[in-house]
């Protein structure tokens, strides 16, 4: 809607983007002028309250590219993300808009590989498969009906357990709820070199990045694997890595710094703002989150940007304007479940867990990619 003699005044709500002309402005003189300009002030603002900040304020907190980039160019990463999204049409079947694995899961933790493998299905994969150890898979089958789940980790066959199902995965999540097992972590990186020498893409977090930490061969070079780490895995990353302790000082630089030693890997480091470079670009996201620091939201994260890579790789550069689709696809990720957790928060407060930022995927999604 757009009156000739009004303001067009863009708004990101809940519900996406609204726009609301305010009129009025042309007309009045003096005193009336005036009036007229505090009453508009306070239809801006009364209007502000109820459906929140401006779109460029939104984005201005949501994004920021080497400091250098316009509000244009946030506003043309999201749309960046939202064509990689496949359309739901009903000529596809079961599975084409993602297979995704998750290894991970032993006898301490079974929630994280869970977060992770249900986020994946409602971020819109098609079948979650979880690949965790013996004990571990009738507590994760117990979750949920809707994952598939392999007692295989922790077999003497695991490597030929999950490998037999490569060719049928898009996309592979590697370590959460892992556990630091040196068995386990033997058949992980089985598992990886199998994963790369079929080009399967990988996500990496949580246990996998300790395995990635102290044997980061395994994943040097590979321009299909993204690693997730948070704070401490983030640390020990690049003290391994670059042998130096972690300058605190220049957060982009040394997420920069770090993909490029391993050879140009994705690295999405999370935290107060996430910082995702390819080696090439720093992107950062600082979408509106919550103060809730309860465990399992880099699972939900994880496990979504499994898919998202999948589809940013599917859709390919030309949707991607020249970032590389794995930036996007992080980006993706990160603003999804930073939103699940605001979402969650306005309605749980302090009570929220990350049962109930899975709860939001869905809406969500739907308003950051598909208003
Ligand atoms: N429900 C489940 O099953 C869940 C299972 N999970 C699984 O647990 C496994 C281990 O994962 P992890 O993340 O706990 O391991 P790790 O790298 O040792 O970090 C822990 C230490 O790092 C520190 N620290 C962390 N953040 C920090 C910060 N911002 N700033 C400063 N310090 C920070 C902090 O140190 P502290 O404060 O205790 O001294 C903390 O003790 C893994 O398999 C994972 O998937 C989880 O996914 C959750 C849900
Ligand atoms: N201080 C913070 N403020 C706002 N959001 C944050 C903050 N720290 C982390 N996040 C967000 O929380 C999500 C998970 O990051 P976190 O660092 O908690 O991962 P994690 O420790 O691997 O989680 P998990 O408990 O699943 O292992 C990310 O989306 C990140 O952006
Ligand atoms: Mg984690």
């Amino acid at each position: 809607m757009a009156l000739s003699s009004g303001w067009l005044v863009a708004c990101a709500s809940g519900q996406g983007r609204i726009d609301m002309a305010v009129p009025g402005m042309a007309t009045g003189a003096g005193v009336g002028a005036a009036v007229a300009c505090a009453a508009v002030v306070a239809l801006l603002s009364a209007v502000l309250a109820l459906y929140g900040p401006p779109l460029d304020a939104v984005l201005e907190r949501a994004f920021s590219l080497n400091k250098a980039r316009s509000i244009k160019d946030m506003k043309n990463t999201f749309q960046l993300v939202r064509n990689i999204i496949p359309p739901l049409t009903t000529k596809k079947h079961k599975g084409q808009d993602g297979r995704i694995g998750i290894v991970g899961g032993c006898q301490e933790y079974t929630g994280a590989p869970y977060f992770a493998a249900i986020s994946a299905l409602k971020v819109g994969a098609d079948l979650s498969h979880v690949f965790c150890t013996q004990e571990a898979a009738p507590v994760i089958k117990s979750y949920s009906p809707e994952l598939i789940v392999h007692p295989v980790l922790d077999s003497p066959d695991a490597v030929q357990d999950v490998e037999k199902w490569l060719p049928r995965l898009h996309a592979l999540v590697v370590g959460p709820g892992l556990g630091r097992d040196d068995g386990l972590l033997r058949n992980v990186k089985g598992i990886l070199e199998a994963s790369k020498a079929r080009d399967v893409p990988v996500v990496i977090d949580a246990d996998g990045l300790w395995l990635i930490a102290e044997q980061p061969a395994l994943i040097q070079g590979y321009q299909k694997a993204v690693l997730t780490p948070n704070h401490a895995e983030f640390r020990r990353l690049s003290e391994a890595v670059l042998r130096d302790p972690l300058d605190s000082s220049d957060p982009h630089g040394a997420v920069l710094r770090l993909s490029q030693a391993l050879g140009n890997v994705t690295v999405v480091r999370k935290g107060e703002r996430d910082v995702i470079s390819d080696g090439r670009q720093v992107l950062e996201c600082s979408q509106e989150g919550s103060s809730r620091r309860c465990g399992g939201q880099g699972d939900l994260l994880s496990g979504s940007l499994g898919v998202l890579v999948h589809w940013a790789l599917l859709a390919g550069p030309e949707k991607t304007d020249g970032f590389s689709p794995l930036l996007v696809a992080a980006f993706g990720a990160c603003s999804l479940t930073r939103q699940c957790s605001h979402q969650a928060f306005q309605k749980h407060g302090r009570s929220t867990t990350t049962t109930d930022m899975v709860a939001e995927v869905g809406p969500a999604f739907a308003r950051l990619f598909e208003s």
